[in-house]
């Protein structure tokens, strides 16, 4: 198992007659698609059928991109936008460029300074835009696109169509008829796969792959998660244990789960995370509430809420075996900085000691602890993970008798901010 879970609790006592039956009714339950908003139940066995061809199209294109681009503007938002990044931030080393072409995110946010300056950025550059969005109508990238659409039409001429690819739904949304009628490069979102969700599909590749990492690698990793995280062991596997521990902990008084990272580039990973768990459990009045720090920088900040404020905090540590680069401590002549009792320590092992550090501190301060540890920040473990991931929260939800998939919640703002823009029809 490339994901290894172990717990500050008595887990065996978690392996009780009931949850075994709940888990084994909703593992049968999703394999007969007969559970709440199975009809988006696609991403399940998606890494074992994804097409072949589909896979040697995306790697054709990041090609094509990588020769005709220096940068790669994705427009997307939520599901459309956090998987890529979360895979790409993990995957660059830091202040190495590896990347073959510059991924640059926009439509996330509103802001015409973001947006202004961007394109001032890309003067100077050969650009290429991925818009993707499953419904084709979210405003804040729909906004983003009618920007950088018309800043490559007048830069480009025709050839701007050359340097669009769109990553929407087969059948419907604005975008589709947008990319139809200029004729744009297209990929399809399946329709049982909802953004959350769609890491694995078009939606995360193609960026991924312009970047000049393997999808195929990622593609393996997810693959081989969904072959042994199938399993419906609460013995032994980490994705069920991992639902089946935060369901416990979430009846006992705890229904805040902090995510912990002590390496910065999975701060991202968090992100992915927030909106997978926070979208797919925090429905009618129920579901944990997903945070997230980054140590050691929070422990100096929101450390002190974590170790003494109020108690309804359980923590996630996310951790690292190995990292590909290491420094170690060496003697000072004069040891003016105190640091010599360090010397012949490398700062992995330095990391290690504040992780358990804050494990002992933690725990003692009344704070439950998981941690999860991958190997290393590879393309197939952070595949594996993604879908461990996903795989557990379904888990989850359903344990809360939750429809996983759906996000009525989302809508709210939506309408108020069209009746504030007076968009016909609010
Ligand atoms: O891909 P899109 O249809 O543009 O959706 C982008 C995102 O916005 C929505 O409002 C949802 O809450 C998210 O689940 C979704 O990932």
């Amino acid at each position: 198992m490339t994901v290894h879970i172990s717990f500050s609790g008595d887990y065996s006592k978690l392996i009780t007659p009931e949850t075994t039956q709940k888990i084994t009714t909703i593992s049968e339950q999703m394999n007969a698609r007969t559970s709440a908003g199975a009809e988006f139940l696609g991403w399940k066995n998606w890494p074992s059928e994804i097409d072949s061809e589909l896979v040697a199209r995306l790697q054709q294109t990041a090609e094509k991109i990588q020769k005709q681009a220096d940068v790669l503007v994705v427009i997307g938002i939520g599901g459309s936008y956090l998987g890529a990044k979360a895979v790409l931030e993990a995957l660059r080393q830091p202040f190495k460029t590896n990347e073959k072409v510059e991924i640059i995110f926009a439509g996330h946010l509103v802001s015409g300074a973001y947006l202004k300056n961007l394109m001032n950025y890309l003067d100077s550059k050969e650009v290429a835009v991925n818009v993707i969005s499953k419904s084709g109508k979210t405003t804040e990238p729909a906004i983003a696109f009618r920007f950088l659409q018309d800043y490559m039409e007048k830069r480009y001429g025709a050839e701007a169509a050359e340097r669009i690819y769109v990553t929407t739904d087969a059948e419907k949304g604005a975008l589709l008829d947008v990319a139809k009628e200029k004729e744009y490069a297209r990929f399809v979102v399946p329709d049982d796969i909802g953004g959350r969700y769609s890491v694995f599909t078009s939606v995360g590749l193609l960026p991924i792959a312009a970047a000049g990492y393997s999808i195929q690698n990622l593609l393996a990793g997810a693959k081989r998660a969904e072959e042994e995280l199938a399993e419906v062991s609460l013995e032994t596997n980490p994705a069920i244990q991992y639902a089946v521990i935060r369901n416990h902990l979430y009846a006992s008084g705890y229904p805040v789960e902090i995510s912990a990272i002590f390496e910065e580039r999975l701060k991202f990973i968090q992100e992915w995370w927030k909106q997978l768990f926070g979208e797919s459990e925090g429905k009618e009045g129920k579901g944990i509430f997903p945070a997230s720090v980054v140590y050691s920088t929070d422990l100096h900040s929101l450390g002190q809420y974590v170790q003494d404020g109020k108690r309804m905090l359980f923590e996630t540590f996310l951790k690292v075996a190995s990292v590909e680069e290491d420094i170690t401590m060496q003697l000072a002549d004069n040891d003016s900085d105190e640091l010599n009792y360090l010397a012949g320590k490398t700062l992995h092992e330095v990391n290690d000691a504040v992780q358990q550090a804050t494990a002992e501190a933690h725990l003692s301060g009344g704070v439950p602890l998981v941690t999860l540890e991958i190997p290393d920040f590879s393309e197939d473990t952070l595949g594996y993970l993604l879908y461990f991931y996903m795989i557990s929260c379904a888990y989850s939800a359903y344990l809360l008798e939750i429809n996983p998939f759906d996000q009525p919640g989302v809508e709210e703002y939506k309408v108020n901010m069209f009746r504030l823009l007076n968009k016909p029809g609010f």
